[in-house]
């Protein structure tokens, strides 16, 4: 990952940098894809993909990046819902790669975990993972994957799908790592949306390689 959006702003203002919104809390994918296509930004994270188009429509954020759809699971359906009616405009996109780890409180027993949450998307990608390994579990979908880290912060019963990023932001004990069914090839396509009259300065290139949802260092 190139830069990590940040949030340096004064009175709630940047001079310069854009400010963008963004499926969040901070660590989700969505995160990331923001911070690889921005690099340097004022970050806005909303609670739902809704609260994201909601954010850029009424001005209050110049761009948003939400996710559009997943090699292996299909379209993100709350993205294809909010495309269906907006007036924005899509001005880039970006593709990642996802590896999704499985995480739980430091201070959990792990022989007695009882549930996993994560959004709905991620407990598609690993489907056959859990219910071969984590059959009787229950599968409680959320807003986002950090999202799912923050309810197993306090959880002591509980898993999380999230990205290797949460185990540093939520401080999390990672149980496993790439648990997404499709291995190597599970890829999800995000779009930088803004309203019709902002355009995207051309230091922003449109669309960008596949990157690598890289692990945070030890
Ligand atoms: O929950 C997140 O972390 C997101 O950014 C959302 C999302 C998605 O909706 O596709 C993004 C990438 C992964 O496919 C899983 C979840």
């Amino acid at each position: 990952m190139a830069t990590s959006a940040t949030s340096t702003a004064v009175n709630g203002m940047h001079p310069t940098l854009p400010r963008v919104a963004f499926l969040g809390p901070v660590g989700t994918y969505t995160h990331q894809a923001t911070s690889e296509f921005f690099g340097d930004c004022e970050s806005a994270p909303q609670a739902r993909i809704a609260d994201v188009f909601t954010a850029v429509s009424s001005g209050s954020a110049s761009y948003g990046v939400v996710p559009i759809e997943n090699s292996s699971f299909g379209p993100v359906a709350e993205t294809t819902e909010q495309l269906r009616t907006t007036e924005l405009s899509v001005r880039g996109m970006l593709a990642l790669r996802i590896g999704h780890a499985l995480m739980a409180s430091r201070k959990a027993e792990k022989g007695k975990l009882k549930r996993v949450f994560s959004h709905e998307q991620a407990i598609g990608q690993c489907r056959r993972y859990l219910a071969e390994r984590y059959p009787n579990v229950e599968i409680i979908p959320v807003n986002s994957t950090a999202q799912a880290a923050e309810r197993a912060v306090d959880d002591l019963e509980a898993l999380a799908i999230c990205s290797l990023k949460c185990a540093e932001v939520y401080d999390l004990d990672v149980v496993d790592t790439d648990i997404q069914d499709a291995g190597e090839a599970n890829t999800t396509r995000f779009i930088v949306l803004s309203r019709s009259t902002v355009s995207l300065p051309s230091r922003y290139p449109i669309s960008r390689p596949k990157t690598v949802d890289t692990a945070p260092e030890q």
